[in-house]
């Protein structure tokens, strides 16, 4: 018997999670040869521990309901195992899910499951974090930190945080980066790294990203003027972000930060926002380190 756990996150995107029912789950997974769990979060990073519960109770696939915040809590837990993450987008962005193309409506995302297509895909590292999809000290950050204060989750609740973010635009903090044996002191509007092709939305800062090549996608963009920032918003939703000349694209296994003054490092990990206290931290890759079914 197969032991698939379900872990729903019932105030992802705009709560379809309501379909998730056991009887609803057991249509599509037969009893003789499926035991189904499920367990909702409660409140933040109760994913995490309802995961390891799930471990413990010898799970075989164990399926994040949620958005790429869900993904994260549920699929850190089993970096590195050989237990199954599952997949039912139902966040407001699914950057990871349709990186992974995995459809948003619920009954194509489980036949997926059914069908345990599995990938090897790898896995990003912050400091002592992993991530999925992607991580960003800058404007990326301070979006995500006005966003978590929304009451909504949904796209119009990001324009919102973004448009706040950008009448609080400051350039009050030095980053020296290494990567590739170069060193760039930069006074960021954005340092992003991305491990997936897509944040969600069909938005992509980093559209070479491969969830498969071993590789960190990076872009630095310096400081730049508030009509640049516009001008950067438009190119990227035309995907054409590599014609503003302080916008540049790294590929990397290894990337340093230290920053030089300023107040402690504010990341957004996977559209979650989170301080780092360490004056210098490291961010790499670990290849193939997750199972997904897709
Ligand atoms: N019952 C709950 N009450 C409040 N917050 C919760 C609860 N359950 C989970 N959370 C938190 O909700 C946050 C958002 O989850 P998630 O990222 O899955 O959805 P989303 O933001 O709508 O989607 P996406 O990240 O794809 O845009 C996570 O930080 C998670 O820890």
């Amino acid at each position: 018997m197969k032991q698939i756990h379900f872990i729903i996150n019932p105030i992802a995107g705009s709560g379809k999670t309501h379909k998730l029912s056991k009887d609803y789950l057991a249509t599509f997974f037969e009893k003789e040869k499926y035991v189904i769990h499920i367990e909702y979060s409660n409140y933040k990073k109760h994913a995490a521990v309802l995961a390891k519960k799930a471990m413990e109770e010898s799970a075989d696939i164990i399926v994040a309901c949620g958005g790429d915040g869900t993904i994260n809590e549920v699929a850190s837990c089993i970096v590195g195992s050989t237990i199954k993450l599952g997949i039912i987008p139902t966040g407001s962005g699914n950057g990871l899910a349709s990186n992974l193309k995995i459809s948003k409506h619920i009954s194509k995302a489980i036949q997926i499951i059914k069908n345990e297509n599995v990938r090897q895909i790898d896995v990003g590292i912050i400091h002592d974090k992993y991530f999925f999809s992607n991580a960003g000290v800058g404007f990326d950050a301070c979006v995500v930190k006005n966003y978590e204060s929304s009451k909504r989750r949904k796209f119009k609740s990001y324009i919102k945080a973004a448009l706040k973010s950008f009448k609080e635009l400051r350039y009050d903090r030095k980053i020296e980066i290494e990567l590739n044996n170069t060193k760039i002191i930069t006074n960021p509007f954005m340092i992003f790294v991305s491990n997936s092709n897509e944040m969600g939305y069909n938005i992509s800062l980093t559209p070479k990203a491969s969830l498969h090549d071993g590789l960190l996608d990076m872009l630095i963009v310096s400081k730049i003027s508030k009509f640049k920032v516009l001008l950067l918003g438009f190119l990227i939703l035309i995907k054409k972000q590599q014609y503003l000349k302080e916008a540049n694209h790294f590929q990397t296994k290894l990337i340093k930060l230290t920053r030089h003054n300023g107040d402690l490092f504010q990341f957004q990990i996977d559209g979650e926002a989170y301080i780092i206290e360490e004056k210098t931290i490291f961010i790499t890759i670990k290849e193939k380190a997750l199972h997904v079914i897709s």
